[in-house]
């Protein structure tokens, strides 16, 4: 690792990069992304399955000694907004964008591929690269992947989110909870429609639903233990089509972030109960659809240590940090549910480029420099592990030879 000239896939890393970030597909949809990756890895020499859990890929690195497995994780579904971006790279689907830095995981992930595809000879053991679909949507590609066999056989899984509120040239992670658990939430109110001039002959659902767009607010701010970390988010609010006709239907759907099971079964039975208490109060129907999502993301311990020790001999004792818990989600969490494993922040955010703008926002974009980052701490990793542990089997055998 210390003599390779990672600065020299830089260039490329870029490109696929960028064609990636023109050509973003949303969840399940990432057909086009799927062939791209499928064929840079294919001319690295690697071995692909494709369509693993929907549109995901799986690259295998077999060493030419045996050994453990290592995964490798790289996400790849886009967003549905809208790219305010001004410069060449934009997204050239109307209303779809990788804000989230997907699009930068894979050409990082593809960079690591690379780099093993090139020290096959020197590998003692297996390094498998999967691409996932669908980190946007519950339940989550992390799931249909592990269905479809993608941990079979791994030892440790390892994977890294770009993030822009840390600045580029960082890396952060933590032992334990490191991400939240995520729900989302439908709720629509049924009332009845009339004129705007005669809203006494009607059941106003905009209004109901205004009123319970504030009221949900509440349950964080009341209900919750103040020292439980907990998030309850209304994103949309859909209701009328003209301005002097009386609602009859609202639509609100929002996510909930927890860590513990408590506090998120609490706010659950909360949405239910004041939804229809209030709807009931206002002559109003509430249906309610809750889908639980995500798990908590809980990083082992042993990885995490593992990661500061690798990071800081990589990048320097003061670029690698813990960072506390944080109440985005990610269906890495998954993995780490069922083997062992490390989910890392490698810092984005640059002024000086542009890259200054919170995930899933319309001007989003990364410090490209953070994708070397990326694939540096996702090869040491890797490196590191099997390393260690050939030298653990060299040592039983020579006990066993010895004795
Ligand atoms: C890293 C990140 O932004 N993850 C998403 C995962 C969302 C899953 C699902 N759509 C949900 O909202 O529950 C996030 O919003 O945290």
């Amino acid at each position: 690792m210390g003599d390779y000239n990672w600065n020299a896939l830089f260039p490329e890393m870029v490109q696929w990069r960028r064609h990636l970030h023109m050509h973003p597909e949303l969840s399940y949809e990432e057909h086009g992304t799927m062939s791209f990756v499928a064929e840079k890895l294919r001319s690295f020499g690697i071995e692909v399955r494709e369509q693993v859990g929907d549109t995901g890929l799986i690259g295998v690195i077999r060493g030419t000694k045996p050994g453990k497995t290592v995964a490798l994780r790289a996400d790849m579904d886009a967003l549905p907004i809208q790219d305010e971006k001004q410069c060449e790279y934009a997204s050239q689907v109307p209303g779809v964008m990788h804000a989230c830095g997907h699009d930068g995981h894979m050409a990082g992930l593809l960079a690591v591929a690379r780099y093993f595809s090139e020290r096959q000879d020197q590998l003692q053991g297996e390094i498998r690269f999967i691409f996932q679909p669908a980190e946007e949507v519950c339940p989550g590609g992390a799931l249909k992947m592990i269905e479809a066999g993608a941990l079979e056989g791994v030892d440790v899984i390892y994977g890294v989110h770009l993030w822009t509120p840390f600045p580029s040239g960082q890396l952060a992670s933590a032992p334990g909870p490191l991400m939240a658990s995520t729900d989302e939430f439908f709720i629509d109110i049924k009332g009845k429609g009339g004129h705007g001039g005669m809203p006494h002959m009607a059941v106003d659902s905009l209004l109901i639903g205004a009123q319970l767009v504030v009221q949900l607010q509440s349950i964080v701010s009341r209900n919750v233990n103040p020292l439980q970390p907990a998030v309850l988010t209304v994103g949309t609010f859909n209701s009328g089509s003209a301005q002097n006709i009386i609602a009859e239907t609202s639509r609100i759907t929002g996510t909930v972030r927890t860590f513990d099971d408590e506090t998120r079964m609490l706010i659950k039975r909360r949405i239910y109960e004041v939804s229809q208490q209030l709807c009931a109060l206002n002559d109003a129907e509430a249906s309610i659809e809750y889908m639980m999502g995500y798990p908590t993301l809980v990083n082992h311990a042993g990885e995490t240590e593992r990661f500061f020790r690798v990071g800081r001999s990589v990048f320097g004792e003061s670029h690698v940090v813990q960072t506390p818990p944080m109440m985005p989600a990610e269906d890495f969490a998954y993995y780490v549910q069922r083997i062992p494993g490390c989910f890392i922040f490698v810092g984005a955010g640059n002024e000086s480029t542009g890259a200054t703008y919170p995930h899933h926002h319309a001007r989003f974009d990364i410090d490209e420099s953070s994708m070397l980052n990326a694939a540096r701490m996702l090869a040491a990793l890797a490196e590191d592990y099997l390393a260690e542990a050939a030298t653990e089997t060299e040592g039983v055998i020579n006990e066993h030879h010895v004795s």
